[in-house]
C-alpha cells in the first residue's frame, strides 16, 4: 500500500504529448489508489490535488482527488480514461496529501476513508450530485455569455429547480458534460448541492439607498429637499437616512445603503412615508444576499492588554518555540489562556503564516468566535459540523484563496487545506472529544494536528488547566516545552470546594430528591443575589432506566445490550447507543402492574425538579437533546450570558472552557458515577472533569464556590481537586501507568470483533488473539474479552487490546502484522460477515 501512496509533486507542468496516468483517491474505503489514463487533451489540465471525474465500476461516476501523475500504465488492469477535470487549481494541498497518507497508515484505515471524512460533501460529486441555479443569478437580467449547452442547462433548471449530473448528461446527450457544469459554476450561474435538504438558502435582507442621481449629480439633493418641504414626514425619513449614511461626506457610502427595517421600525418615522419615497424613486429598494460569514466586520482591536503574568507566559512560549516545536501551556482555569493565544495569533499573522485554533466542542466556539471576531474580523473562518455543506465548502475555498488566514474549529478542521500553517493552537488539549470513535478514520485531532504542524513546520501550542498525563509526560522528558500560569486573571480567585456526603444527608432526611439541603440553600442564596448557577450531571435524559416495582422488569434495547433511558419531554424510552426508541409504556408489559418507576437521574430530571422546587428560577438545560438545532448552542449560551436564565443544567458540555462572569456557584450532583468508571483513565478523567466544571465559578472578581455531592467524600481524588493539586495527580498516575504498562509507556490498539452470532464473534476473537500472540508475543496481546456492553446494533462484540512498545519501527511492523492477521481471519469460511474494527490509541 505504501508504495502506491507515494506522492510526487512535479515542479514543472508537463508539456510534451506523452501518455500520462493519474493515481486517484476515490472517496471510498478502497485499500489502494486507482490509476486512470489522462486523455491527451487534458494533459495540462490534470493537476495533483485537483478533482477529476472518473467512472468507477459499471455505473458509478464520481469525483476523486489526483494523488500522483506518471507515465506507468497499471499492469493488472486496463486503465480507463479520466472523464473530466473539475478544478483548474488544486483543492487539496501538497502537505494535506502527505497528512492524509500518514493518517491512513497510522490509524490503519484507507486513504479513501480519510478523503471522505476530509472533504465537505459539496466538494464530493457523484452521478447523484445535483445542481441548481445560483441564488444570485437571474437568467432574465444578468448577461452572461453562455455556450449553447450551457443555455440548455440553465433553461432546464428554470423549469425544474434542480438536476442530477446524470440528468444533465441525458439532457445534453453527451458523455463529457462536466465541463459545462464546471463552466457554469465558474460563471456563478449554478451551484452544486448534495441533498435537497441541504439546498443553499442564502440569507437575504431588504435594503434601501438613495437613487443614484440624487447623489451623483450636482444640486440634485438640494432640489429634493425643496420638493419634500411640503411633506414633512417624508423629509424626516430622508434626514434620518442621511444621518446614518452621510453621503455629503462620502458619496460612495450610499451604495451600501441601510437595511430597510432600520427606517420602518423607527417609531418616529412613518412606514407609509418610507414606502412613498420608494414608489417615487427617491429611495431605491434592493435585496442583498448576506454571506453567512459577514464580510464587513472590520477588525477592531480591543484594548485588552496582557497582564504581567500573561506577558511573561507569552514571552516564555516564544522563547521555547526557538528550540522546540511544541509547547504546553498549563494555566489554571480562568488564568486567561485565551488572551495569550490571541496575542500569539496576531504575532503569527503579522509574520504572514496561517493559524488554526482547535477547540474540542462546538458549544465552546460560540463564545470564542465572538472574542476572535472582534480582533481578527473577516480574516477569521469558523468550521464545524453544525454548518451546512455549502458553508463548509465556503470555508475550504476561503482558506485556499487566502480569504481566511485564521480558522477556529473543532476536530475536523485538521482536514482543511492549509499550506502555510505557522501556528497551531490546541485548546483544552486533554479533551477526549478530539478523538473520533466512528466511522474511520478513528483519528485524534491532537496527534494528527501535531503531525500536520510537523509537515508544515508550524509551531504547536497546547493549552489546558488539566493537561493529559501523556502531554505532561512529554514536557517532563523534555520533548515539549512547558509554561505555567498559576494565578487567575485580575482579582479572581479559585473557588472554594465543599463536599456533601449524600449518604449522611439521606440519613438525616436532608435530601430533597437529588438535591442536598446545602446545595438547594446555596442555589437560593445565589438567586437572591442575582448571581448565576451551573449544575452538572453526567447523564442526559430524565432517567437512565426505568423499572417495575412489582416484578423488577427493566426495558432493554431491542438491538443493544443496554437499558433504555427515559426521556420525559416526549414520553419516550431511548437507546443512547443506536437511537432506537419506543413510547413509554403505561403499565409493565411483564406483569401488568402500573408501578413503573424511573431510576437514577439525568439532566432532564434535574431541570424538572429544580423548576418545581424553585419556581422563580429561570432554568435552562444544555445537553445533546437541547442542542440539536443549528443555533441552539448560541441561544442557550447567549441567554445565560445576558442573565435571562439563572441556572444552567447540563452534561459535560457545560464544563469546558465557558466563561461567564456572573457564575458564583457550581454544583456537581453525583460525582460517584464518574469516579467509578472501569478504565485506566478514570482517575485522570474525574480530576479533569471536577476541576474544569469547578473552574466555571468565580471567574471575574466575585468569589465562587463549588458543591460536590458524593457518597464517599474520603476518596483521595477529592483532596487533589480541592487543592488544585495537578502535580500529585500526575505523579500518582504516571507511576501507575509505568507499573501496569499503559500509555504513554506503550501504544494501545483496540480491536473490536463484531458478528450477528454470539459464538462466531467469540470464536473469531479467540482465533485472532491466538494468531496475534504468535506474531507479536504474549506480552503484547490482551484478551479477548467481552466488553461491558456486549451487543450494539444487533452485533455481538469481543475485544482484544494490543500494547506495543513506543519505538516507531516496531510500530509499523506490528501494524503490518495486525493487518495481515485480520486479512487472514476474514478469509476463513467460518467467519463470514465478520466485522473487525481497529482503533489506534483508543480513548
Ligand atoms: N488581559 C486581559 N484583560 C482583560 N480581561 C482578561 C485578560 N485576560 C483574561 N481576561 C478575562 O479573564 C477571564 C478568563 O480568561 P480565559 O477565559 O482566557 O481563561 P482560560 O485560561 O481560558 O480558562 P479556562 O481554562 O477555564 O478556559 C475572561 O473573562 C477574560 O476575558
Ligand atoms: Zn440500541
Amino acid at each position: 500500500m505504501s508504495e502506491l501512496l507515494n506522492f510526487n509533486f512535479p515542479s514543472e507542468p508537463t508539456v510534451e504529448r506523452v501518455t500520462l496516468f493519474a493515481d486517484v483517491i476515490l472517496p471510498l474505503p478502497l485499500p489502494r489508489l486507482y490509476t486512470y489514463r489522462i486523455p491527451l487533451e487534458m494533459n495540462d489540465e490534470v493537476l495533483i490535488g485537483a478533482r477529476v471525474i472518473v467512472q468507477f465500476g459499471a455505473k458509478r461516476v464520481l469525483s476523486c482527488i489526483v494523488a500522483d501523475i506518471h507515465e506507468n500504465a497499471p499492469e493488472e488492469y486496463q486503465a480507463k480514461y479520466i472523464l473530466d477535470v473539475l478544478d483548474d487549481k488544486p483543492i487539496v494541498t501538497a502537505p494535506q496529501l502527505k497528512l492524509f497518507k500518514w493518517m491512513a497508515e497510522y490509524y490503519m484505515c484507507t486513504i479513501g476513508e480519510v478523503i471522505n471524512a476530509a472533504l465537505p460533501s459539496a466538494l464530493k460529486l457523484s452521478s447523484e450530485s445535483r445542481i441548481q441555479l445560483h441564488p444570485q443569478y437571474n437568467p432574465e437580467e444578468d448577461e452572461l455569455i453562455l455556450a449553447a449547452q450551457e443555455e440548455k442547462i440553465i433553461y432546464a433548471l428554470q423549469q425544474n429547480q434542480s438536476l442530477t449530473f446524470t440528468e444533465v448528461g441525458n439532457l445534453l446527450q453527451l458523455k463529457s458534460y462536466h465541463k459545462f457544469i464546471k463552466s457554469l459554476i465558474q460563471k456563478e450561474a449554478i451551484i452544486i448541492f448534495e441533498q435537497i435538504s441541504d439546498k443553499f438558502s442564502p440569507k437575504v435582507v431588504k435594503k434601501v439607498r438613495l437613487s443614484e442621481h440624487f447623489v451623483q449629480e450636482e444640486g440634485m439633493l438640494e432640489e429634493l429637499f425643496n420638493q419634500l418641504t411640503p411633506k414633512p414626514k417624508q423629509l424626516d425619513v430622508l434626514l434620518n437616512y442621511l444621518q446614518r449614511v452621510p453621503v455629503h461626506q462620502d458619496v460612495n457610502q450610499n451604495y451600501k445603503g441601510i437595511e430597510k427595517n432600520v427606517l420602518t421600525n423607527n417609531p418616529h418615522l412613518s412606514v407609509s412615508s418610507v414606502n412613498s419615497l420608494v414608489k417615487k424613486g427617491v429611495l431605491e429598494q434592493f435585496d442583498q444576499v448576506v454571506s453567512r460569514f459577514p464580510m464587513d466586520v472590520e477588525a477592531q482591536q480591543l484594548p485588552m492588554t496582557l497582564s504581567e503574568y500573561q506577558e511573561k507566559a507569552k514571552d516564555e512560549i516564544l522563547g521555547l518555540f526557538k528550540e522546540k516545536d511544541t509547547v504546553l501551556l498549563h494555566g489554571i482555569t480562568g488564568s486567561g489562556k485565551t488572551e495569550v493565544y490571541i496575542d500569539l495569533i496576531k504575532h503569527a499573522l503579522e509574520a504572514g503564516g496561517q493559524v488554526l485554533y482547535l477547540l474540542p466542542e462546538i458549544a465552546l466556539t460560540a463564545q470564542i468566535v465572538t472574542r476572535l471576531m472582534k480582533v481578527f474580523g473577516d480574516k477569521l473562518g469558523v468550521y464545524h459540523s453544525k454548518f451546512s455543506d455549502n458553508e463548509r465548502a465556503e470555508v475550504w475555498q476561503g482558506i485556499l484563496s487566502g480569504r481566511f488566514q485564521v480558522v477556529v474549529g473543532v476536530r475536523s478542521s485538521i482536514f482543511l487545506p492549509f499550506h502555510d500553517l505557522s501556528l497551531l493552537i490546541i485548546d483544552e488539549e486533554h479533551e477526549a472529544s478530539y478523538k473520533q470513535y466512528d466511522p474511520a478514520p478513528r483519528y485524534n485531532a491532537r496527534e494528527t494536528g501535531l503531525m500536520m504542524a510537523h509537515l508544515q513546520r508550524a509551531k504547536t501550542l497546547l493549552g489546558s488547566a488539566t493537561p493529559s498525563i501523556e502531554s505532561y509526560y512529554n514536557c517532563q522528558t523534555g520533548r515539549w516545552g512547558l509554561v505555567s500560569m498559576t494565578k487567575r486573571f485580575g482579582k479572581a480567585q479559585l473557588p472554594d470546594i465543599e463536599l456533601v456526603d449524600t449518604r449522611d444527608e439521606q440519613k438525616r432526611k436532608n435530601m430533597h430528591s437529588h438535591f442536598s439541603g446545602k446545595l438547594l440553600t446555596a442555589i437560593e442564596e445565589r438567586l437572591q443575589r442575582q448571581e448565576q448557577v451551573i449544575l452538572f450531571q453526567n447523564r442526559r435524559g430524565y432517567a437512565p432506566f426505568i423499572s417495575c416495582d412489582e416484578c423488577s422488569w427493566i426495558p432493554k434495547c431491542k438491538y443493544c445490550a443496554v437499558s433504555l433511558s427515559y426521556h420525559k419531554y416526549n414520553n419516550e424510552l431511548r437507546c443512547h447507543y443506536c437511537g432506537y426508541h419506543e413510547r413509554m409504556p403505561h403499565d409493565c408489559p411483564a406483569c401488568g402492574a402500573t408501578t413503573l418507576k424511573s431510576m437514577g437521574f439525568g439532566t432532564e430530571k434535574v431541570e424538572d425538579e429544580l423548576k418545581l422546587m424553585l419556581p422563580k428560577a429561570e432554568v435552562q438545560r444544555m445537553d445533546l437533546d437541547t442542542t440539536k438545532a443549528k443555533n441552539s448552542y448560541q441561544q442557550i449560551i447567549a441567554d445565560f450570558e445576558n442573565g435571562k436564565t439563572n441556572v444552567l443544567v447540563g452534561t459535560q458540555m457545560v464544563t469546558k472552557g465557558l466563561d461567564f462572569e456572573n457564575v458564583s456557584l457550581v454544583g456537581i450532583l453525583n460525582a460517584d458515577t464518574i469516579i467509578n468508571f472501569p478504565d485506566y483513565r478514570a482517575h485522570e478523567r474525574a480530576y479533569q472533569l471536577f476541576v474544569q466544571v469547578s473552574g466555571r465559578a468565580g471567574r471575574k472578581g466575585k468569589p465562587g464556590s463549588v458543591i460536590i455531592q458524593t457518597r464517599d467524600p474520603l476518596q483521595s481524588i477529592f483532596r487533589k481537586v480541592r487543592n488544585n493539586d495537578y502535580q500529585s495527580l500526575y505523579e500518582h498516575e504516571i507511576e501507575e501507568r509505568m507499573r501496569f504498562s499503559y500509555p504513554p509507556f506503550v501504544r494501545m490498539i483496540r480491536i473490536t470483533i463484531k458478528h450477528a452470532e454470539e459464538d462466531t464473534s467469540e470464536n473469531a476473537a479467540i482465533v485472532l488473539a491466538k494468531d496475534l500472540t504468535d506474531r507479536l508475543g504474549k506480552q503484547q496481546v490482551l484478551g479477548p474479552e467481552v466488553p461491558y456492553i456486549f451487543k450494539i446494533r444487533n452485533l455481538f462484540l469481543n475485544e482484544i487490546h494490543i500494547k506495543l512498545p513506543r519505538s516507531n519501527t516496531n510500530l509499523r511492523a506490528a501494524k503490518d502484522q495486525l493487518s495481515q492477521a485480520i486479512f487472514n481471519l476474514k478469509l476463513l469460511p467460518d467467519f463470514k460477515g465478520l466485522r473487525v474494527v481497529v482503533d489506534v490509541d483508543p480513548v
